[in-house]
């Protein structure tokens, strides 16, 4: 019995879909010629596809799970059940013009006509928006179609803004964020929903250790109090007495995003020698 997870083949998802795989245990090979390829350690066979094709894919039980981003979900519209979001292929979709048009609103695309390879997506936007525009669907390189005299504005993925830019044009309304997520087929069997449930484990294991930093810090006894304040920890700091009279050493865990901040507070507490080294898996 094994789980059959699709992922991108080649592109913007495949090398942190992988990566996701390869930190959870499971060591999977990057697709070569061959596009199927069982896990050495985990019963998971990994199929490499196009994204579009796996929201279908999962739909249709050809596999079980999935790895896509939520603007090729929303856009295709299948029914699968999103299981996770994965933390990697942020970027946005969003409404771009020439940067010389005078946009003032959405009103501005009233009778315009927009290029784009999310049809679905921009036609329930400007549903909503009230605002009638012709939608022109391509494939891809959407960025030119104002340039070359094929549209009058663009509605395409997002992230640096260095694509827009290049091609001239400006981004004014966003229309949905976007990251990858992980989807499952709507009713799997219990087998299979044990073996997910035993990979959600894993997955949460390594997103917990992603997004926090294990610390080490020497500090005088009499500072202690202050630092275990700063530093609470996955249940408190462990503390060992240092060689010298006075001293000890505080070891705990910071979330990511709360850690520069962290740092200075607890240099200005009487912190030295602090060591700051990434978390491989966490359990909590
Ligand atoms: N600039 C970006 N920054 C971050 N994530 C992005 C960016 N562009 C796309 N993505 C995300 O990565 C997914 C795959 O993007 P990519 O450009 O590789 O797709 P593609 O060209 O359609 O590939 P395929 O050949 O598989 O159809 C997108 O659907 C989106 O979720
Ligand atoms: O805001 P930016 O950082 O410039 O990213 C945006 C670009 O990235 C994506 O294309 P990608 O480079 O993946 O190429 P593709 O069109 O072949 O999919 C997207 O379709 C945009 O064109
Ligand atoms: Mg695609």
């Amino acid at each position: 019995m094994n789980l059959r997870i699709a992922i991108q083949k080649s592109g913007r998802l495949s090398e942190d879909s992988l990566k996701l795989l390869n930190d959870c245990g499971i060591s999977v090979k990057s697709a070569g010629a061959k596009l199927r390829s069982q896990a050495e350690n985990f019963p998971v066979e990994v199929y490499f596809l196009r994204d579009d094709d796996i929201p279908q894919y999962v739909q249709d039980g050809v596999a079980d799970l999935g790895v896509v981003g939520e603007n090729v979900l929303y856009e295709k519209c299948k029914d699968v059940e999103v299981v996770q979001k994965l933390g990697f292929g942020r970027c946005r979709l969003s409404l771009a013009v020439p940067r010389n048009s005078a946009y003032q609103s959405v009103a501005s695309l009233e009778g315009r006509k927009i290029a784009t390879s999310y049809p679905f997506l921009v036609e329930s936007w400007l549903r909503q928006n009230r605002v009638d525009a012709e939608i022109h669907e391509i494939s891809g390189s959407v960025e030119i179609a104002p340039g070359i005299g094929l549209a009058d504005a663009v509605c395409d993925l997002v992230s640096s803004g260095s694509t827009l830019f290049m091609n001239g044009l400006q981004e004014v309304e966003t229309i949905l964020e976007s990251e990858a997520v992980l989807v499952k087929k709507t009713e799997l069997d219990e087998e299979k929903e044990k073996l997910l449930r035993k990979l959600l484990f894993r997955i949460n294991s390594v997103q917990a250790a992603r997004k926090n930093k294990y610390i080490l810090l020497n500090a005088p006894n009499d500072a202690l109090d202050e630092i275990f304040a700063l530093l609470p920890g996955m249940k408190s700091p462990t503390v060992l007495p240092l060689a010298e009279e006075g001293w000890s050493s505080v070891h705990s865990v910071v979330p990511e995003a709360e850690f520069w901040d962290k740092i200075e507070a607890l240099k200005y507490a009487g912190a030295q020698g602090i060591l700051v080294v990434p978390i491989e898996k966490m359990i909590q």
